[in-house]
């Protein structure tokens, strides 16, 4: 025997302390306070109001960039600092570097321990693998303790930590366990290891029978559960089996025999799948020429040569590589008492890990709409955003990757910092934009880091690392954008990283450079080697990726119109039934949808039922859902119902929603396509109109309508333009008052706005012929298409010209453009000007938390602010508008005043809409304007009315 001879040389593993390693990890970001605790002596005097003083304790704090950690109290400062980098480590999921063990100690150890489970005392106390024992011993004439050394491997934790010291290996060849525990037991000489009986360990002599008596009670019933079988060969289908396990039998002896072994010793067990606490585990033979193995050198036993071929897709699924044919279940002993824990696993549940293992699936499982969601690309507010937080499926990614925990490191940029601010606007990729302004992202929710226009507080951002589990360095994501919150920094760095692993596992043979390409896009860096050794454990695994299109292309006349695409005209076809409500979604609002997905056979003869949800929510135009979907649901308002169809998806999504999943296999095997039903149950509208209408009274946008209507009145108008007219709400509004217009018209460039508009104003003005109505003084309404930074001359020289809540959606250059050209060009007799203060929103937001959010986290931001929408490109303080109309009515030959809606003028932070009119300072003559700039039709008329002729038009 050689047992520990072979390690005579030894070289000792050099243990780093836990205060070593997180220096390591963080270096000079890790900061350590000690503080002297004194902790109330209990020497008892009730109602002592003065504290007795006892020995004087040291309490460490240590602060790393994402999280902190208290330590408790210790006599010596050195061991209240290593405590708390050991819960850090704890905390970031690194293995504790154990009792820095040697490896030779360990071995001792392991052998020691070997022994022990082997005991008498073990058989009868309280653990999983007691269980198994128990379970064994119960197996007709089985009274040696015979037992399989893979369950030994599996049960034991404090083994398999030995076990890595010895070798750390281990990590990644987890069946090293099993050759590492025969060996002991090979040595010790109460137990038998017999070649003959495989991987099987048996004690010498049989436990005593009143041993066995007092701890064995045996299972009264018996247990059925369901498995899955996988073949190696990828030719043949995964199938579900029965396991039967009678009252007296051993649930391993079961699963054996379902694989055609003899018993339980043949077989392996894998690692749990999943969260660490299931049971789920692969079950496959072990090799015949294992125990050889053995012979080879303790400290550098490599990882056992299989006869059998790889099985790709247990080895996926499981993260660990599986050889021949498997068996998936979800059984077994646990802590939790000695009856034998099962749970079904059907097909259904493996297509869900299957599809859990990518970042797109993780996220449609999270939302329990396998075939409706998609992971957005980015990570807008956490009020709008559903289904797992994008930090959360990263850390379940590591862990289902075997991976370490995700570490974050946020940094802070307080707004004093302007100096800091713009060296470090320096050092990251700035955008296209001339200024020195970090790129947006979705344009909300993130800074402009221009130094001056900081608001207040501070911002963020965030750094994302992965490591291995033996800490090799796997991605980073430095992301060149700052966040108001904290939290939103480390959601969208979590995101780019979530994004790059989904592209890279929806294409899995794409080509490194294309891979790099992507990785750049998300500021992601990422070291190949590394790469493909944790993350592309199997490359050659079907489904998810594979998008197989069962069957041929549907002939058109087969009455199915599939959406291959989602153009315009696509869409257009579909057929949506019931009134139109007039309530539309728009981009950031939170849409409820009724759904129900099912498979339906190309001739819609028969269909299936995958998938339905009675309210399905998500935010419009953020790629939360299939793209069919969400330009389905533009078409839609409240209340309408559709139903379209699409090409399948991948197999594995339809397996992992289909509940009965051999019917939906059944349905495969004939070309068939997904049909959507779906009713558009609620639109809630974006947060700034929600906050609009729950704050103010009457509403903001009354309000704005309300401040115009009295321009109106003031200065006896009779023409008007409203640039960004958006779906006609001033224009509309305006008909229910008595004014002096005759002529009204709107500009936008959102057809679907337009035709709302259209809509209204047409039924009011019709409704409205009767001589006293309000309105009866208008005698032309028109609505072009267009975009209000371009020049028509039909729109030249109007009364007034009203520009509400329209500007923060442009670019800033764009409005500075629409500045120059309505004042130069159109030169309205009077311009109102309305959009955020920014400054505002404190106060929008505060109200907001109160009602709506309950996350300390959020309260304790709620000084820093975002946008009020995420579709707006920036907001203003009162002095940067201020600034930009009173240079713009100089340069234009304009006098400017500035007022604005709800709150006050006198009162900080001022008004919460602001507003800017200007007036013309004199009058050009009629010719001039024509002159100037000729006849520029460059407006496209999408809805005309006139008084005269109200039937001709429209
Ligand atoms: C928040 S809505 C405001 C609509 C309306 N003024 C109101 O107060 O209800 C902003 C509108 O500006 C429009 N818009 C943005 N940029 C535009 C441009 N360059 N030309 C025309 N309209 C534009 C959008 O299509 C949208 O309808
Ligand atoms: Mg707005």
């Amino acid at each position: 025997m050689e047992t520990g001879g072979s390690l005579a040389h030894t070289i000792r593993k050099p243990t780093l302390t836990p205060k070593a390693i997180i220096h390591q990890k963080f270096g000079s970001k890790a900061s350590y306070k000690v503080e002297e605790v004194e902790e109330p002596t209990q020497n008892g005097c009730p109602g002592l109001a003065i504290l007795q003083k006892g020995p004087c304790l040291y309490r460490c704090s240590l602060e790393l960039p994402d999280f902190s950690v208290v330590s408790g109290s210790f006599k010596k400062k050195k061991d209240a600092e290593q405590s708390a980098a050991q819960m850090a480590l704890e905390k970031l999921g690194i293995r504790p570097s154990v009792d820095n063990l040697t490896a030779e100690e360990a071995w001792t150890d392991l052998i020691a321990r070997v022994k022990y489970i082997f005991s008498n005392e073990f058989l009868s106390g309280l653990h999983p693998l007691s269980s198994h024992f128990k379970a064994a011993l119960c197996r007709v004439g089985d009274h040696d303790g015979s037992i399989p050394a893979s369950v030994i491997a599996i049960c034991d934790g404090k083994l398999n930590n030995l076990c890595k010291i010895i070798n750390p290996k281990v990590e990644s060849h987890p069946f090293l366990v099993v050759s590492y525990i025969m060996r002991a037991a090979t040595g010790l000489p109460e137990l038998v290891v017999n070649p003959e009986r495989q991987l099987s360990i048996r004690k010498k002599n049989p436990y005593p029978t009143d041993v066995i008596e007092s701890s064995v009670s045996q299972q009264s019933e018996s247990v059925t559960t369901m498995a899955i079988y996988i073949p190696c060969s990828p030719e043949r289908a995964v199938e579900p089996v029965t396991l039967n396990i009678s009252p007296k039998g051993y649930y391993l002896d079961v699963i054996a025999q379902k694989l055609g072994l003899s018993g339980a010793n043949e077989i392996l067990i894998s690692r749990t799948i999943g969260k660490a606490s299931s049971e789920t585990r692969f079950y496959f033979a072990a090799s015949k020429s294992y125990l050889l193995e053995m012979s080879s050198d303790l400290l550098n036993a490599k990882a056992v040569k299989f006869g059998e071929p790889l099985n790709a897709r247990a080895s996926y699924i499981c993260g660990q590589d599986i050889y021949g044919d498997s068996i998936l279940a979800s059984i077994g002993y646990t802590w939790k008492g000695q009856d034998l824990f099962h749970e079904y696993v059907t097909l259904q549940s493996y297509y869900r890990m299957l599809i859990s293992k990518i970042p797109g699936g993780a996220y449609k499982l999270s939302r329990e709409a396998i075939l409706a969601a998609e992971l957005p690309p980015t990570f807008t507010t956490k009020t709008n955003w559903r289904g797992s937080y994008p930090r959360e499926i990263l850390c379940s990614f590591c862990r289902q990757h075997w991976l370490l925990e995700p570490v974050f490191s946020t940094s802070s940029i307080p707004k004093k910092a302007s100096l800091e601010l713009s060296r470090l606007n320096k050092k990251l990729k700035v955008s296209e934009s001339a200024e020195q302004k970090v790129e947006y992202a979705n344009g909300h929710d993130t800074v402009d880091a221009d130094a001056k226009s900081v608001g207040m507080g501070s911002s963020f951002i965030c750094e994302v690392k992965l490591y291995s589990k033996c800490q090799d360095l796997i991605l980073e994501c430095v992301s060149n954008v700052l966040y108001k919150k904290q939290n939103d920094a480390v959601q969208n760095a979590s995101l780019k990283v979530l994004s790059w692993l989904n592209a890279y596992f929806k294409d899995i043979n794409m080509p490194l450079e294309k891979l790099k390409q992507l990785a750049n896009v998300f500021d992601i860096k990422f070291y190949p080697q590394n790469f493909s050794k944790e993350v592309v454990s199997c490359r050659s695994v079907e489904n998810f990726q594979h998008h197989e299109t069962l069957g041929d292309k549907v002939p058109e006349s087969n009455g199915i119109n599939i959406l291959n695409d989602v153009a315009e005209d696509d869409v257009s076809s579909i057929d949506i039934e019931g009134p139109d409500s007039g309530v539309c979604p728009s981009n950031g609002s939170l849409l409820c949808v009724c759904y129900s997905a099912s498979l339906v056979t190309k001739g819609k003869l028969q269909k299936e039922l995958l998938e339905s949800a009675e309210e399905f929510e998500f935010e419009m135009g953020t790629g939360a859902v299939i793209p069919c979907l969400e330009a389905v649901v533009t078409k839609m308002s409240v209340g309408q119902s559709t139903c379209f169809y699409t090409e399948l998806p991948p197999q594995a999504l339809v397996l992992a929603a289909a509940k009965d999943s051999a019917n939906a296999l059944a349905f495969l095997s004939s070309p068939c396509c997904l049909e959507f039903s779906i009713i558009l149950l609620r639109v809630t509208e974006p947060p700034e109109d929600r906050m609009e209408q729950a704050l103010f009274s009457p509403p903001l946008s009354k309000q704005r309508v309300e401040y115009a209507l009295q321009h109106i009145k003031d200065s006896c108008a009779t023409s008007l333009v409203d640039f960004g007219c958006g779906s006609g709400s001033l224009l509309e509004s305006l008909l229910d008052y008595p004014t002096s217009l005759e002529t009204i018209v709107g500009v936008d460039l959102s057809k679907k706005s337009l035709s709302r508009a259209a809509k209204v104003l047409h039924s009011k003005l019709t409704m409205m012929s009767d001589p006293d109505a309000p309105c009866r003084s208008i005698k032309s309404a028109v609505l072009y298409d267009g975009s209000i930074t371009d020049f028509d001359s039909r729109l030249c020289g109007f009364d007034l010209g009203t520009c509400l809540e329209v500007i923060e959606h442009m670019e800033e250059d764009q409005a500075c453009l629409f500045g120059d050209v309505v004042l130069s060009y159109f030169r309205p007799k009077i311009l109102i000007v309305s959009t955020p203060n920014y400054e505002y929103n404190v106060i929008l937001q505060r109200s907001n938390l109160t009602s709506q959010e309950d996350d300390p986290e959020e309260k304790i931001h709620s000084q820093s602010c975002k946008f009020r929408n995420h579709d707006h490109k920036f907001e203003w303080t009162r002095e940067q508008f201020n600034h930009w109309a009173s240079e713009l009515a100089v340069r234009h030959n304009y006098s400017v005043e500035f007022s604005g809606v709800g709150g006050s003028a006198d009162l900080e932070p001022g008004f919460a809409s602001q507003i800017a009119v200007f007036r013309r300072v004199f009058q050009p003559k009629e010719d001039d304007l024509q002159d100037d700039e000729g006849l520029a039709c460059q407006y496209r008329v999408v809805w005309e009315w006139n008084r005269s002729k109200p039937a001709l038009t429209n």
